[in-house]
Formats: structure tokens, C-alpha cells, sequence
């Protein structure tokens, strides 16, 4: 599990900060990141938009091994044990979902994000951290290997942006906006 969550920390580390600022995220104060693991991500966050508060909900032994290995001096961040699928949700203005959707059934993608879109305040958003695959689906190869292992290994799949754009949609979302960053990870902003 630590090893897992290093690795997961080690993105964020890299590409972080391209992520974060694919899109300018300085109007939501209140950002929670849902299955934000070791809080990599949340920490760019709270570097590029310092006066939002950012916390990192994920499951309880996650959260626990997160403030043992992974908590830095000074630390903005606040994790916070929670299930997104069981539990409650905090209110924010801006949630993030990195690396979540592609690990689930279309069903179960639709179902965490209509009840995110029910917490989240008005004119808040969804910020979806994925590898985008091309619409034909004939790459980009990182995204093509990614997706094989998702097969393998969850019950999800990487997509190509036309079906988190259905998928928002679905749950209420509008405004839907795609950035590509050109690293391994590209960016996707709804509105409520
Ligand atoms: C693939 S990892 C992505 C971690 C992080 N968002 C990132 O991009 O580095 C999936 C994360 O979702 C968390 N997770 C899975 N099911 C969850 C649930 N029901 N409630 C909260 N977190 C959950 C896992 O513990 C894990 O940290």
C-alpha cells in the first residue's frame, strides 16, 4: 500500500503543477480532492492558489499511512477520512476526482458524480485528472497502456474526452472544458 501511494505521490510530484494549472481554479475557495491518497496533488493545489483551503478526503487506512509518511513541515492541507461512495461529502466549490473515474464501471462514475454534483455550492465545479485517449482511441500510447492496465486490474478503462463530457452531463454537469497538457495526465473542468 505505501509503495502504491509513493508512486501515486511521484506523479504529482512531476506533473503536478501542469495539472493544476491547465485551468485558472483561483475562484473556488473550498476545494476537497476525493481519493486524493498521499495529498500530492492537493499540496500543488494549495501552492498555486493559496488562499483556498484544499483537503484531501480519502478511505481511513489511506488517510492514517498519509499523515505517518507522506505530511510535509507546514503542510496547508487538511486530509480527512471519508468513502465517497458510503459516506458523506464534504460542501466545496471545487471538487477533484485524479485518477478516480478510470477505475470504475460508467454505472458507478455516474453515480459519484451525480451525488458530488448534489454537495457541490452553486457555480462551483468538477476538476477530472485522467489520460485522455484520442476520440478514435488509437492513442496516445501512454493512455493506451494505461487503459490495459486498468483493465486488468480495476473494473474501469481510460476514455477518450467525449464520454467524461457525456458522463458530466449526465450528472448535471455543463460547461464542460478539456485541456490536454501534453504529459501523461490531461485535465477536464464542469461546472455545476
Ligand atoms: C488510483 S488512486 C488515485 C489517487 C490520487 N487521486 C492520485 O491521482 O494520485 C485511487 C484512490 O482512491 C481512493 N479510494 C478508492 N475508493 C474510495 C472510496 N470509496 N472513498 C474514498 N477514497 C477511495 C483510494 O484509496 C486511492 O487513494
Amino acid at each position: 500500500m505505501l509503495k502504491f501511494m509513493g508512486l501515486m505521490n511521484s506523479t504529482w510530484v512531476l506533473d503536478g503543477h501542469d495539472i493544476v494549472t491547465a485551468f485558472n481554479l483561483s475562484c473556488f475557495q473550498a476545494m476537497v480532492d476525493l481519493g486524493g491518497c498521499s495529498g500530492a496533488l492537493a499540496r500543488e493545489l494549495s501552492k498555486a492558489y493559496p488562499s483556498s483551503s484544499v483537503t484531501v478526503l480519502d478511505l481511513p487506512k489511506i488517510i492514517q499511512a498519509a499523515r505517518q509518511h507522506f505530511t510535509e513541515q507546514d503542510d496547508t492541507i487538511v486530509f480527512q477520512e471519508g468513502d465517497f461512495f458510503d459516506g458523506d461529502i464534504p460542501p466545496a466549490d471545487l471538487y477533484i476526482l485524479a485518477r478516480i473515474l478510470h477505475d470504475w464501471k460508467e454505472e458507478k462514475c455516474v453515480q459519484l458524480l451525480k451525488k458530488i454534483h448534489a454537495c457541490c455550492q452553486p457555480g462551483g465545479g468538477v476538476l477530472l485528472v485522467e489520460a485522455l485517449l484520442f476520440e478514435n482511441r488509437r492513442g496516445p500510447v501512454m493512455a493506451q497502456i494505461f487503459s490495459l492496465n486498468m483493465l486488468v486490474q480495476t473494473e474501469g478503462k481510460e476514455h477518450p474526452p467525449s464520454q467524461y463530457s457525456s458522463m458530466l452531463s449526465f450528472a448535471g454537469f455543463h460547461n464542460v472544458q478539456v485541456c490536454r497538457t501534453g504529459k501523461s495526465y490531461d485535465a477536464i473542468l464542469a461546472i455545476k
